[in-house]
């Protein structure tokens, strides 16, 4: 068994305009290993979410995948049929976006929204969902009472806690966190975050997390990958790109952050 959960291979993603193909992603490769916390980089508009999406299948034209391989475990996701595939994404694969608490359904409470995605995905009944549902919400560090509410009666971050919940309990080996916290402030933002490392090292999924925030992706991931007008131009662990970059992008990268105090979450720098 390979110790590499996700390998992309020469990943081209374009899309189709009116005005001719434009290639978002040139020729990517990267591979991200079990347990690992691997930390994509880059200025808006690079092709980070582009990937996200190519590797979930989720990509909607104008996007088209034009060559390349995504092995998740060995299999090769692009072959996939779309039957295969739906197994595969929130069970085996999870995803946190940005506007991923506005994902939740206003009009229904989350311990049936929990039921709703765990009965779906692995058959559960309704007082498993509630179980797991309560104990997911011990884990994100909200109290168990509160299960029977309704999304609005939570803050952003709290919902945003609760679809991480939601996608943690179906244990996937794999979640992309694509700007999971952007839209919370900045102590709630790392709160999260910190309760996402606590779990990675309960569980040990992987995961794929992106993010404009260099310094917050140092401070939380192994290994980073930093994009350039859709290429990859450099990979290494938190150490090395972050003291010693072998790419000048990535040093006017770093060059362009406020330094904010902070510690390493993940213990790749010790
Ligand atoms: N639906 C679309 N139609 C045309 N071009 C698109 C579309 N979505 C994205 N693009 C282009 O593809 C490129 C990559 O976009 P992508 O959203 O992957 O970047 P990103 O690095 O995730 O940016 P951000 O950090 O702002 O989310 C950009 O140049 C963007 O303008």
């Amino acid at each position: 068994m390979s110790n590499d959960l996700l390998e992309i291979r020469n990943l081209n993603v374009d899309y189709l305009l009116d005005k001719g193909e434009f290639r978002a992603v040139m020729d990517v490769t990267l591979s991200i290993g079990r347990g690992e916390l691997f930390g994509l980089a880059g200025e808006s508009g690079c092709g980070k979410s582009t990937i996200a999406y190519a590797i979930t299948r989720l990509s909607k034209p104008p996007a088209w995948v034009a060559s390349g391989e995504i092995l998740f475990d060995g299999q090769n996701l692009l072959e996939l049929p779309q039957g295969e595939m739906q197994k595969i994404r929130w069970k085996r694969i999870g995803m946190v976006f940005q506007s991923a608490m506005n994902s939740l359904n206003p009009l229904m409470r989350i311990d049936a929204q929990f039921h709703d995605v765990l009965h779906r995905h692995t058959g559960c009944s309704k007082s498993q969902s509630r179980q797991q549902a309560e104990a997911m919400f011990k884990l994100v560090g909200i109290p168990i009472n509160r299960v029977c509410d309704y999304p609005h009666q939570f803050s952003g971050g709290m919902r945003q806690r609760i679809v991480i919940a939601i996608c943690l309990a179906l244990r996937p080996e794999l979640i992309i966190m694509d700007e999971p916290t952007t839209a919370l402030d900045v102590v709630v933002q790392r709160e999260i975050l910190e309760q996402v490392v606590d779990l990675q090292r309960t569980y040990g999924f992987s995961v794929l997390f992106i993010t404009h925030d260099l310094h917050l992706m140092a401070q939380l991931c192994h290994r980073i990958g930093v994009m350039l007008k859709g290429e990859l131009v450099e990979v290494g662990d938190v150490r090395q790109v972050s003291q010693a970059p072998a790419h000048d992008y990535t040093r006017k990268l770093w060059n362009a952050m406020p330094q904010l105090p902070g510690r390493h979450l993940a213990g790749a720098i010790a």
